[in-house]
Formats: C-alpha cells, sequence, structure tokens
C-alpha cells in the first residue's frame, strides 16, 4: 500500500510491518553541529523487494543507512533489520556496500575477494576457494577473476564491489548509490546485477539520485526530502497517483472555462488564447463532444500525462537527475 505523507507528517495510510527487511520509526538523527540529517523517518521495506531510497544530495540516505548498519547512531527513534533490534545481531546476513571497498590494482579480482574473505572472523578459510568462486560467479566474473583489478572496467570494479557482499549467503544487501560514477554501460551491469541477485529472492535496498535508473530495477520506492519521507509504497501505485491534464486552445477562454468547470474538470488555469484543467475520470472524446456542442471553437486539445519525474518533482519540490 502506498504511504503518502502529508505536509505535517502523518501518514495516511501505513504498511504492515510484521516480515519486514526493515523497519524504521521514528529513526531520527542531528549532527553536533545542529544539522537535522534524518527527521522521524517511518520506513517499511517488505522482504523480497528490490527497495530503491530516492532523493536529491544530502536528503539523509546515506546517514540512514549508516544509521540501519549501526555505523552511527540514532539521535532518537529505533531501526531493526531481519527482525533484530539491534544491526550486530543481524549483520552476518547482510551484505553492505557503503563506502567503496578499497581493492589493490595489482591483484587479482580473485586474490581481492579472498583478501576480504581472510577479514572476515566467522568464515572458515578452509571453503575460501568455493565461497571466492560463487560470489564471481554471481556477479559474472568468472571469466574475468584472474585479471588485475587494475584492468578492470568501472563496470566490473563496482561489480567485484558487490561480490564482495556477497561472500556469505545474504538475506539482504545495502547499497549507497551503488551506480555513482559509473558510465551508462557499467550502470547497466550493475542494475542487471541487482535484478540477478533479487531474482533469488534476496531484498535489496539500493539508495539513488537518479529516478530512471529506480524505476528501471526497483519495486518498491521511498522517496526522501531534507531528511523526511514523503512517499513510500510499491512503484506501480505511485505511478497511478499521476493525475493527467487536459490543454485546450480556443479564442474562447473564458465560456470554455465555465464548460470545463460545469463538466467537473478541476484545477483549471488560463492562458491567452488556452487553458487547461485536472481531466480526472472524464474522457477526452466526452470534453471535446461537449465544447463542440456548446458552441466553442475548439483549435486545439491536448491530454498532459505527467511523468514519474512530474510526480516526484512535485514530492521532492525539486529535481531529479534523470540520465540512466
Ligand atoms: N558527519 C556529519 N556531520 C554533520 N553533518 C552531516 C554529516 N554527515 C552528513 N551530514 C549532513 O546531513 C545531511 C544529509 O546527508 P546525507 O549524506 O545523509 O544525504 P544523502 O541523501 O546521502 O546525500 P548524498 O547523496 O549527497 O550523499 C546533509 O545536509 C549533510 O551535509
Amino acid at each position: 500500500m502506498t504511504k503518502t505523507i502529508d505536509a505535517a507528517g502523518g501518514a495516511l495510510a501505513a504498511s504492515p510491518a510484521e516480515g519486514a527487511a526493515i523497519v524504521t520509526r521514528g529513526l531520527t538523527k542531528r549532527f553536533r553541529g545542529g544539522q537535522l540529517a534524518v527527521d522521524h523517518l517511518d520506513l517499511t521495506v517488505p522482504r523480497g523487494a528490490v527497495f530503491g531510497f530516492l532523493g536529491p544530495n544530502g536528503s539523509g540516505k546515506t546517514t540512514t543507512i549508516r544509521m540501519l548498519l549501526g555505523l552511527v547512531s540514532p539521535t532518537s527513534g529505533t531501526s531493526s533489520i531481519l527482525g533484530a533490534e539491534s544491526p550486530g545481531r543481524a549483520l552476518t546476513r547482510v551484505g553492505a556496500l557503503v563506502e567503496g571497498p578499497a581493492f589493490y590494482p595489482y591483484l587479482s579480482g580473485a586474490a581481492n575477494l579472498r583478501r576480504f574473505d581472510a577479514a572476515d572472523p566467522g568464515a572458515d578459510p578452509r571453503t575460501v576457494d568455493r565461497r571466492v568462486g560463487e560470489a564471481l560467479d554471481r556477479v559474472g566474473l568468472t571469466a574475468a577473476a584472474r585479471k588485475r583489478y587494475r584492468a578492470y572496467s568501472l563496470g566490473m570494479r563496482q561489480r567485484l564491489a558487490i561480490a564482495a557482499t556477497l561472500l556469505g549467503p545474504r538475506e539482504l544487501l545495502v547499497l549507497d548509490e551503488p551506480t555513482n560514477g559509473l558510465d551508462p554501460q557499467g550502470t547497466r551491469e550493475v542494475r542487471n546485477l541487482i535484478k540477478d541477485v533479487a531474482a533469488d529472492g534476496t531484498t535489496v535496498f539500493v539508495s539513488s539520485h537518479l529516478l530512471a535508473e529506480v524505476e528501471q530495477m526497483c519495486t518498491h520506492i521511498g522517496v526522501m526530502r531534507t531528511g523526511r519521507l514523503v512517499a513510500e509504497g510499491p512503484l506501480a501505485e505511485l505511478r497511478s497517483v499521476k493525475v493527467p491534464r487536459l490543454r485546450l486552445e480556443t479564442p474562447d477562454v473564458a465560456t470554455a472555462a465555465a464548460a470545463l468547470a460545469s463538466f467537473g474538470l478541476t484545477d483549471i488555469r488560463s492562458g491567452p488564447g488556452e487553458l487547461s484543467a485536472e481531466l480526472g475520470d472524464a474522457l477526452p472524446e466526452r470534453v471535446t463532444e461537449a465544447l463542440v456542442r456548446e458552441g466553442i471553437a475548439v483549435r486545439g486539445l491536448h491530454v498532459l500525462r505527467p511523468t514519474l519525474e512530474d510526480v516526484f518533482v512535485n514530492l521532492t519540490g525539486e529535481g531529479f537527475d534523470v540520465e540512466a
């Protein structure tokens, strides 16, 4: 169920939290300098979702992720991941990419992963080759396993970073802006990889400021604006929030405005030689018929369907970078 939050911060409709992969309630972070980075965040990420955590730069995404993983403590509020109240209890089941891992350029991808695995006290050294092999296979780097890291493309480097988060069986992957700085090819590689990982049943929580990217890979989204969640829910429901508008070109603007109002159209805005209105449930062909019946000269009539971008700009008050 989509949760849209009103201006006063009240949830109009909430999603059920049972069995969720991530739940936060009233999660708040105020930094020492006084900066309120995250403000009473109520987030519910269903298990099995690819959840896009969307918002402009500085809206509080990284701070939220750091609190979820126990890397920074909240000022107030609670969070739980995979049902554990403290992140430490769930972390073996969570793969996280917050700051890019440091890889050695002169070591191969496989050797770099072996180093990562060795740093995990819970990992059995006798089975390292199997874990590294499986992680490389999962991100499609088996053929490049022996290549030095410095010879990897940007997309391969990021796929290796994701492989490092997949060295154990994971129920949840948390990825902070995983396509940042990638070229279009690398972005596609990472996007496809996220879809593959999710297809195996892993929940993925991925932050991004790129709407187009989130649209292409996520099942659910949460939209942040200056530390607050302004919308949350399945992508398909947020898409259906879009309300089409009708644009009419006519010399009879005043008469046409009165006619549109009498047909039940709302939010009528007029300018020289044209006007627009929210179409609501009215059918454009019926409106055209009725206008002509009223003797109004119709020079042009268009239905404007807002993009998802328009919906989010309304919610966040800011534009998104729409490059894929
Ligand atoms: N350690 C810190 N001390 C003080 N303020 C901070 C700190 N970390 C983040 N902030 C501030 O908190 C706000 C939210 O930052 P955060 O990094 O969480 O946003 P973001 O949505 O992840 O943005 P970006 O995509 O640019 O990383 C910003 O105004 C930022 O300047």
